[in-house]
């Protein structure tokens, strides 16, 4: 009998008539790194769940089938006894944290505390945890006042140091910046070798089939296919299922290069063994819009912000921004680069969130430190990164309309705006829902929705990309696109580069408070020492075009027939 096995698996959460779970079989064997893919709401994080015995012990709601692992059925097991088994990492790392530590260093070790680890074996395992991760310097920080990227190695960390058989990841990676990401993954891919158990659901499909030994699909609660990530992203079906293969899945099956067993490579790995067969530069061009000449240099649209020497620090002796100057204008700028290099504590500040230590923001020719929140409420729109910071109300649509009444619209204005925004996000039919009940995914979109409602003439986004399927990903660049083409000043941090490179006009590069770089994606991402001290990548595209050879920089496939 293998390791994992899930037998006829079904559920339905309470008060609903959709099964979330709808006849999963599947097996694993022990030191397996397995992948999930889906679209949102496709029963990923649901089954996550299920792994740990939280479906149905906490959700409740009905139940059928069974999950074993290693001989103990999760569904009839206490989640106090599966948890010393299966460590599972939650969707939203807010959530992990027990809220009862008061420093990073106690928050991982809280697990290891509730088994009864001696103290010495545990400080080691934190120890080995906090440098894996790249967190000793937060080791004294209080866990709530971390960046979001910094929050989610914590979360990530405590569940490693606990050292279990099963690792569950829900978007594991999600706020990590790129180079994090990446280290991420090796070091899961390592515990494999102590025959770790790895189950990790991912939007990074690339990562994935680079990793992975085999991918889950799954489609409205339904097993599509459990398969190689070559045979998987190479299914000519895939998109009906609500996922997009990887860009170098995508290329190769652009240019119509196979491996012998017919798939499409789905890994740079791959793409290097089969140089040979890829085509010249002049045909390969048919395939790509051209590079280089991205309009976006100059300014356009005139001075929105103008920030001058700014400096920030949340402690005194610990400088967060240090003596930032730019200004910016209507051009769509992402905002690129390390975890805690200030990204989130600059556009805080921008919407007057926060007050300068030092220097000057100036919004509309006008100096923000005669302004307040509420003076600027009306003009610059902000959505945050964790949107369970920003949601309050009871109702998604008076959630949406709290925004257009605070700054002074008609009630009945203020709904047609609300309900324009829902629809531009795809969430009209949920309207009447309790935001809580919304999956993260959906949650952020109401976040977006209800600061789309003010109609505001600048966005700022903090990764608003966070949990967002390809579907999800394409409505938030299309928002990008319009409002930008209307004027509009968009401002979005992101750790994802393709989306990056695919809608954004100037990027902007931040690592230790400081701006390393600002300017078109050529420019940008042409710059190597710029890439490794913020811990960026260059857009996949791009990098596979190096690797082939092209003289060019490619940042857009265009997809269609095979060459
Ligand atoms: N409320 C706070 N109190 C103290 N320090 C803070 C607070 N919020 C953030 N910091 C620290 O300020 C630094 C910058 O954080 P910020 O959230 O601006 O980074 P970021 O670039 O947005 O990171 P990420 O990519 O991880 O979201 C980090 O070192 C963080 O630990």
């Amino acid at each position: 009998m293998s390791y994992i096995s899930v037998e006829h698996l079904k559920y339905r959460y309470p008060n609903t008539e959709r099964l979330a779970l709808n006849d999963l079989n599947f097996e694993i064997e022990k030191g397996e790194f397995i992948g999930i893919a889906g679209e949102n709401g496709s029963g990923r994080s649901t089954l996550c769940q299920a792994f740990i015995g939280l479906v149905p012990g906490f959700f409740k709601g009905a139940y059928g089938g069974r999950v074993l692992i290693d001989g103990t059925e999760a569904g009839k097991t206490p989640v106090s006894r599966m948890c010393r088994k299966v460590g599972l990492v939650f969707q939203n790392p807010f959530n992990q944290l027990s809220g009862a530590k008061e420093t990073v260093f106690e928050e991982i070790a809280f697990g290891l505390q509730n088994f009864g680890v001696p103290r010495e074996e545990m400080t080691e395992r934190v120890n080995e945890v906090l440098g894996l991760l790249d967190i000793e310097a937060c080791r004294d920080q209080n866990p709530f006042d971390l960046s979001g990227g910094q929050m989610q190695r914590v979360a990530l960390a405590g569940i490693l140091a606990m050292k279990p058989d099963v690792i569950v990841l829900d978007e594991p990676t999600s706020q990590l910046d790129p180079a994090g990401s990446e280290e991420v993954f090796a070091a899961v891919d390592r515990m494999t070798e102590a025959g770790i158990t790895i189950i990790m659901v991912e939007q990074k499909l690339e990562k994935l089939a680079e990793y992975c030994d085999r991918i889950l699909l799954l489609h409205e609660g339904r097993q599509i296919a459990f398969d190689t990530p070559e045979r998987i992203f190479s299914r000519p079906d895939l998109e009906d299922y609500g996922v997009k293969p990887p860009i170098c899945t995508r290329l190769c099956r652009a240019l119509g290069v196979k491996r012998a067993d017919g798939c499409y490579p789905a890994s740079h790995e791959e793409v290097r063994k089969l140089k040979t067969q890829f085509p010249e530069e002049s045909l390969f061009q048919k395939k790509c819009v051209p590079d280089g000449k991205t309009k976006g240099q100059e300014a356009c649209g005139g001075e929105v912000f103008q920030i001058g020497h700014l400096n920030f620090r949340y402690q005194e002796g610990t400088p967060v921004l240090r003596d930032v100057t730019l200004s910016l204008d209507s051009r769509s700028t992402a905002i690129v680069g390390q975890n805690g290099a200030g990204k989130t504590t600059l556009v805080k500040l921008l919407k007057g969130l926060l007050k300068p230590v030092g220097g000057s923001i100036w919004y509309g020719g006008e100096d923000m430190a005669g302004k307040t929140v509420a003076m600027l409420a009306g003009e610059v729109g902000y959505v945050f990164q964790n949107p369970d910071d920003q949601i309050f109300k009871y109702h998604v649509l008076d959630e949406v309309m709290f925004g257009p009444l605070n700054i002074g619209m008609k009630k009945e204005e203020a709904e047609r705006h609300a309900r324009e925004a829902l629809k531009e996000v795809g969430l009209e039919n949920l309207a009447a829902e309790n935001p809580y009940d919304l999956e993260l995914s959906e949650r952020k979109l109401v976040a977006i929705a209800s600061v789309l409602a003010m109609d505001t003439r600048v966005l700022i986004l903090d990764e608003p990309t966070i949990a967002q399927d390809w579907k999800g990903r394409q409505i938030i660049g299309g928002i990008i696109q319009r409002l930008e083409k209307q004027g509009r000043t968009v401002v979005a941090i992101l750790h994802d580069m393709d989306f990056v490179s695919e809608y954004f006009r100037r990027v902007i590069v931040m690592a230790r408070g400081q701006v390393l770089a600002d300017g078109t994606r050529e420019a940008v991402f042409s710059r190597k020492e710029v890439l490794e001290k913020a811990r960026i990548e260059e857009p996949s595209l791009m990098k596979l075009c190096k690797m082939l050879g092209y003289e060019k920089a490619y940042f857009q496939l265009k997809e269609g027939e095979e060459v």
